[in-house]
């Protein structure tokens, strides 16, 4: 397949400071990433090169095989990004129809506005409408196109609790579609659920790029427990293993290499019972990787 976005060696500085330090990504068509990492990370100065917003010091980017901003990107592309609306004197239905002017693939506005439930908030004036709801304008901006591609900087930002799953229901119905979507947040429970691979842009490259499964066996802290006759003893020295205690007849091991202290477990198979095995999520992973950083 071939690739819809591909960054290789990328740079770039704010005057002298580095931001982005040699990084390399491929983006397939059809992929849901989640960008994450922490304040200040680059996230949004990665996304506003993709858009051609700002230009890489060095290296090669490519979206639809062209450079950022080019013709194909204009007409495929939609992105939801921080900050206010350019326009906002007009009301949200004249907004969306002005938009829509713009491509030929343009979804139907007041459709639109049915499934993002912003019929009641049509003839309201950009200026009178509270942040969350501004925020779900600007998200149905950026599909009003019936883009292939879009960006989504932290884009559940101040939408109440409906909203943000209303936004969720959307992504996993463009997935469907086959849309490609880059978006970056720091409501990590939700990307772990959504996200086809998972970007952590630290140090100004990607630290990780993989299924969440892949890092959570990488990097994984898991906690085993069991029932067992066995002495504690047995299990202190085995490969991972941080942790061992008891409560109730039952032995907890804490382990940072979950897979190695698995495998040692397997002599004792047998003679271990109700045996249960959790692995961490992402915010947890998250606060773990960064930290060390
Ligand atoms: N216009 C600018 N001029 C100079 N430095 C900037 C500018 N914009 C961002 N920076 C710096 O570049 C770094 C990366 O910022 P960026 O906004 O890309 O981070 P982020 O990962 O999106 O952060 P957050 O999670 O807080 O939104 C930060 O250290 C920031 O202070």
């Amino acid at each position: 397949m071939k690739p819809i976005i591909q960054a290789e060696h990328v740079s770039f500085s704010y005057g002298k400071h580095a931001v982005l330090k040699d990084l390399s990504l491929t983006i397939n068509p059809g992929e849901i990433i989640g960008l994450i990492g922490k304040n200040g990370a680059g996230k949004t100065t990665l996304l506003n090169l993709l858009l051609g917003i700002r230009a890489n010091d060095s290296g090669y980017l490519t979206l639809f095989d062209e450079v950022p901003g080019g013709p194909l990107s204009k007409q495929n592309i939609g992105s939801m990004l921080q900050g206010d609306l350019p326009i906002r004197g007009v009301t949200v239905a004249k907004l969306l129809t002005m938009a829509a002017a713009h491509y030929s693939t343009a979804l139907q506005p007041n459709q639109l506005m049915r499934d993002l439930a912003l019929t009641e908030l049509a003839h309201r004036r950009l200026t009178a409408l509270s942040g969350g709801q501004l925020r779900r304008v600007t998200f149905a901006l950026a599909l009003i196109g019936n883009p292939q591609l879009l960006f989504l900087d932290e884009p559940t930002v101040g939408m109440d609790a409906n909203a943000q799953q209303a936004f969720w229901e959307r992504i996993k119905a463009l997935k469907a579609q086959g849309k490609t979507v880059i978006m970056t947040t720091h409501y990590l429970p939700e990307i772990e659920q959504v996200a086809d691979r998972i970007f952590l842009l630290q140090g100004g490259q990607l630290a990780f790029k993989g299924t969440f499964a892949e890092l959570q066996r990488q990097y994984q802290q898991v906690e085993i427990s069991f029932r067992t006759a066995l002495a504690l003893t047995t299990f202190e020295s085995l490969a991972g293993v941080t942790a061992v205690t008891q409560a109730d007849h039952v032995v907890h091991i804490s382990s940072t290499a979950g897979d190695q202290t698995l495998q040692a477990l397997v002599p004792y198979l047998s003679q271990l019972h109700q045996v249960t095995l959790n692995r961490e999520s992402l915010a947890t992973i998250f606060v773990h990787l960064t930290k060390e950083a």
